[in-house]
C-alpha cells in the first residue's frame, strides 16, 4: 500500500516518528467521549448478520449490515433480488432475529428482547405494510374495524371505561382513514375495496397504535404505476403530518427516485447510497440534485460499484494510496487498462486522480 503522494515533508516526518504520548492520551480521551455508533438514530444496525441454514446449506442473507436511520426520515431500501432487503425488514419488524450483530429501534434491542417485549414492540413501536394487499387486512372486518383492531389488542387508547375506550378507538380509526383519503372505505370489507384502497387502509392499520416507525415491503409491487404513486404519496403524508419514520423496500425506481435517501443493498450489505435534494426555483420549476456515495462500513470496508471494477479490470487486489484529501484505488500493477496511470500512482494530470484508478473518500 502506498501512502506517500502529496504529503508535506513536515507531515511525512511527523507521521514516520509516530504519535507522541500526549497525542495518544488525547486520542484515547476523545474516543471515550465520542458518542456511540447510532447514538442519535432511531434505527441502528451494527454489523448485523443473518445466516439461514437449510438442509445443511448456509445462506448468509445479511453479511454485516451497518445502517442508521434518523428520526423522521423517509427512505428506501433498493437492490437486486436476494440481496437481503426483506430479511433486514423482517428483523426490524421484530419477526425474525439476527444471528449476530446489534440492532436497536426506538431504544428496543432486537437481539435481546424477550417474548412479551417483542409482542409489545410489534404492536406499538413498529407498523408494517406488506406487498400482498390481501395479507395486510382481515377479510371479514370492515375498514374501520381493521384499523381499530391493533388498538383493541394493545388496550389503547387509554380511557376510564370500556365504552369510552371504544369511542376513542373508533374516532382515531376514522381520522386515520380520512388522513389517507379512504374515509369512504370505513364500512367496506377488503373485497369491496380496490388494491390501492386496500393498501391505504393497510397504512392506517400500521399507524393505529401511533408507532414511531413504519416499515413497508414492496407496498406498490402489486399495483399499477398510477396507484403506486398514490400509495407513495400516502407514505409521504404520514411522514410529513405524523412525523413517522418510514422505511420502504422497493424495486420501483419511481418510488426510490422520490425519497431523499435510498440505500442500495448488494450481497447482504448496504453498498451505496443516493442522497437527493429537491428544489423549486423562483418560476416554480422543480429540480432534483442526486449524489451517489459508496457506503463505508464500520470496519472500513466499502463495495466499489461492479461497473467500476469491470471497467478497470480490478479483481482480488488493488493498490490503495492515501492522498491529502482522498484515497486512491488502483488496479494491481500490470493488470490495468493502459490509460492515464503513472508509476507513482498519480494520474497523468498530476492531480492524484488518474484515469485508470478510482478515487474514493474525496470530500463531497
Ligand atoms: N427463511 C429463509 N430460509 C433460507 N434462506 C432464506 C430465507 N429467507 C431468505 N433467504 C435467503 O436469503 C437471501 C436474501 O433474501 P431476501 O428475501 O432478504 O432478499 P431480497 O433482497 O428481499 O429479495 P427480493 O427483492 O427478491 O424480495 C436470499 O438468498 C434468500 O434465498
Amino acid at each position: 500500500m502506498s501512502t506517500s503522494g502529496g504529503l508535506h515533508p513536515a507531515d511525512r516526518e511527523h507521521r514516520e516518528a509516530g504519535p507522541s504520548l500526549d497525542e495518544l492520551r488525547a486520542r484515547v480521551a476523545a474516543e471515550r467521549e465520542r458518542p456511540g455508533y447510532g447514538h442519535d438514530a432511531l434505527i441502528t444496525c451494527d454489523r448485523l448478520v443473518r445466516i439461514f441454514s437449510t438442509d445443511g446449506v448456509e445462506v448468509q442473507a445479511l453479511q454485516g449490515v451497518d445502517l442508521t436511520v434518523a428520526p423522521g426520515e423517509l427512505m428506501a431500501l433498493v437492490g437486486a433480488s436476494g440481496s437481503g432487503k426483506s430479511t433486514l425488514l423482517r428483523i426490524l419488524a421484530g419477526l425474525d432475529v439476527p444471528t449476530a450483530g446489534r440492532s436497536v429501534v426506538a431504544g428496543c434491542d432486537l437481539l435481546t428482547m424477550g417474548a412479551a417485549e417483542r409482542l409489545r414492540y410489534r404492536r406499538e413501536v413498529v407498523g408494517f405494510v406488506w406487498q400482498q394487499t390481501a395479507h395486510n387486512l382481515l377479510p371479514y372486518l370492515t375498514g374501520i374495524q381493521n384499523v381499530a383492531m391493533p388498538m383493541q389488542l394493545s388496550g389503547g387508547p387509554a380511557g376510564s371505561r370500556w365504552g369510552r375506550r371504544r369511542r376513542l378507538r373508533a374516532g382515531r380509526a376514522a381520522d386515520l382513514l380520512e388522513l389517507l383519503q379512504v374515509g369512504h372505505c370505513r364500512d367496506r370489507r377488503p373485497e369491496q375495496m380496490s388494491g390501492g384502497e386496500q393498501q391505504r387502509v393497510a397504512i392506517a392499520v400500521a399507524l393505529a397504535n401511533n408507532p414511531g416507525v413504519v416499515l413497508a415491503d414492496e407496498p406498490t409491487g402489486e399495483l399499477d404505476a398510477e396507484t403506486g404513486a398514490m400509495i407513495f404519496d400516502a407514505f409521504r403524508t404520514v411522514n410529513r403530518e405524523l412525523g413517522s419514520t418510514v422505511v420502504i423496500v422497493t424495486h420501483d425506481p419511481a418510488v426510490a427516485g422520490e425519497v431523499r435517501r435510498s440505500v442500495a443493498f448488494r450481497d447482504g450489505r448496504a453498498s451505496s447510497e443516493v442522497l437527493r435534494r429537491f428544489a423549486t426555483d423562483e418560476h416554480g420549476e422543480e429540480s432534483v440534485e442526486e449524489r451517489e456515495y459508496a457506503v463505508l462500513d464500520r470496519a472500513g470496508r466499502l463495495q466499489l460499484p461492479r461497473q467500476f471494477l469491470e471497467a478497470l479490470g480490478m479483481e482480488h487486489r488493488v493498490e490503495v494510496s492515501l492522498e491529502p484529501d482522498h484515497v486512491g484505488v488502483w488496479p494491481e500493477h500490470g493488470t490495468a487498462p493502459a490509460a492515464g496511470r503513472r508509476e507513482d500512482g498519480v494520474g497523468e494530470d498530476g492531480t492524484g486522480e488518474g484515469g485508470a484508478g478510482e478515487d474514493v473518500g474525496r470530500s463531497a
